[in-house]
């Protein structure tokens, strides 16, 4: 007959097992394929393995009260797990909070070795192969002086983290104070709480189990909750760390993909676009492929005489007229400066991308910038030049696309500037 009470043991060590397959497989992923440093990812994965089998020993322990053969090695096995279970916590904390692995952490691999060495060598002075009736929930084998030296020794463990996530506190706490990023601290710091919580009652459980063990309180096995909570709270962890790890990714393509100050495209993704638009074209997708390069005229001035603020402004606004103006197919991008290109896909015919430009130019031409005292009108010249397939066999046809438009602006600031100079396809042969 199974005791009732060793179920939830044999379904938090089922739950640990198949965490510690998860985290192992995910480490794999995150090295392998994206180079992610998440050394940590593994040394959980391990302390879940190793936690699993201890929820599984102990399990077997609470059925093994008239066998004494099972009692006494899974007693032992709970002994060596629930030890080493600590110490990875430990080292994980270490690990994923960035703190130099101390050689204290040696040490404690090193005591716990030597505990688990003496629970292989039957000896009274540790743990004898004779029941003893831990209390009238269930049964262990009888122990010695060496043991009572063992409990204490996961209690240090069990200090030694509940420190280290002080610390690991106290350190955000402080950074947060320091910097703006508010949000993002606030996580960690909530985490770093959750970590302290659930290793406080894992101590506290530990204790209790400790006196039971001596038989000064009359309780049911306690630890496995506290170290359970322990490890669900530091797979928590790591998914919030997956979070942080898709987020950083995302950022750092949105700087890669968009001008930080206009929100256009940047010259990199335009350049990708661009390719790609001439792909298309040679799948025969695309009849026509138009490019269009402007600037603002007479930013300098501007800028001297209303502020580089307002000149920032004015890029921005100017951009955002361009969105409104042109399908979310086509894309704008910033060069640098006050020079931008408009790409224009699948236009009808050569007179369409100019129409479009045309207009744009009368918009901006009519806008009022900047505010009161400070308003000003600007203009912006145009270059555009447009291909259709037959074109496609010209090397290097992005580049030449953008150097033609180029000269197409170049001669409508010669002419006088606020115009759309148009280069003709014989140009760019
Ligand atoms: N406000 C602001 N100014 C910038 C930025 N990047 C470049 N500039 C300024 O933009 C000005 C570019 O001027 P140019 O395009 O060379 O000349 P221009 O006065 O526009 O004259 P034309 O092009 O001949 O009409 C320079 O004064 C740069 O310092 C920016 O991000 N913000």
């Amino acid at each position: 007959m199974i005791q009732g009470l060793s179920l939830p043991l044999f379904v938090t060590s089922t739950t640990c097992l198949l965490l510690s397959f998860f985290f192992v497989l995910l480490y794999h992923r995150l090295i392998s394929r994206h180079e992610e440093s998440v050394k940590y990812y593994l040394i959980f994965s391990i302390a879940a393995l190793v936690s699993g089998i201890f929820f599984g020993a102990f399990a077997v322990m609470l059925n093994s009260s008239d066998n004494l053969t099972y009692l006494s090695i899974s007693n032992r096995i709970t002994v060596v797990a629930a030890m080493f279970t600590a110490v990875l916590s430990l080292h994980f904390y270490l690990a994923f909070y960035q703190y130099e692995a101390p050689t204290s952490l040696k040490w404690c691999y090193g005591v716990c070795a030597a505990f688990s060495v003496a629970t292989v060598i039957p000896s009274s002075l540790f743990l004898d192969n004779a029941f003893y009736s831990t209390s009238t929930y269930y049964t262990g084998l009888a122990f010695g002086p060496l043991f009572e030296l063992w409990g204490i020794w996961i209690l240090v463990l069990a200090v030694y983290g509940i420190f280290i996530l002080f610390k690991v506190f106290l350190r955000q706490r402080k950074r947060q104070r320091q910097t703006q990023e508010h949000a993002q601290n606030d996580s960690d710091t909530s985490t770093v709480l959750l970590l302290l919580l659930a290793n406080t009652i894992w101590m506290i459980t530990g204790v209790c189990d400790m006196l039971t063990g001596v038989q000064v309180v009359d309780l049911p096995p306690l630890t496995w909750i506290g170290s359970f909570l322990v490890t669900s709270t530091i797979a928590w962890a790591l998914v919030l760390h997956i979070d942080d790890l898709y987020e950083e990714r995302r950022l750092l393509s949105d700087r890669l993909m968009y001008d930080h100050l206009t929100q256009a495209f940047s010259r990199s993704y335009l350049e990708i676009r661009l390719t790609e638009a001439v792909n298309l074209m040679l799948r025969g997708e695309l009849k026509w492929l138009s490019v269009c390069v402007f600037d603002v005229d007479n930013f300098k001035t501007i800028n001297d005489q209303y502020g580089h603020a307002s000149g920032d402004a004015l890029l921005t606004r100017i951009t955002s007229i361009i969105k409104d103006n042109i399908r979310q197919s086509d894309c704008i991008a910033r060069l640098g400066g006050d020079e931008f290109v408009i790409l224009f896909t699948d236009t009808q015919d050569e007179n369409h991308a100019p129409a479009i430009v045309e207009r744009i130019r009368v918009h901006v031409a009519n806008a009022q910038f900047g505010e009161g005292e400070a308003a000003y009108n600007a203009s912006c010249s145009f270059g555009i030049v447009s291909v259709t397939p037959d074109q496609l066999t010209l090397n290097d046809l992005p580049n030449q696309m953008l150097s033609s438009a180029d000269e197409a602006l170049y001669s409508a600031k010669h002419k006088g500037k606020n115009a759309v100079g148009i280069a003709t396809l014989s140009d760019l042969s």
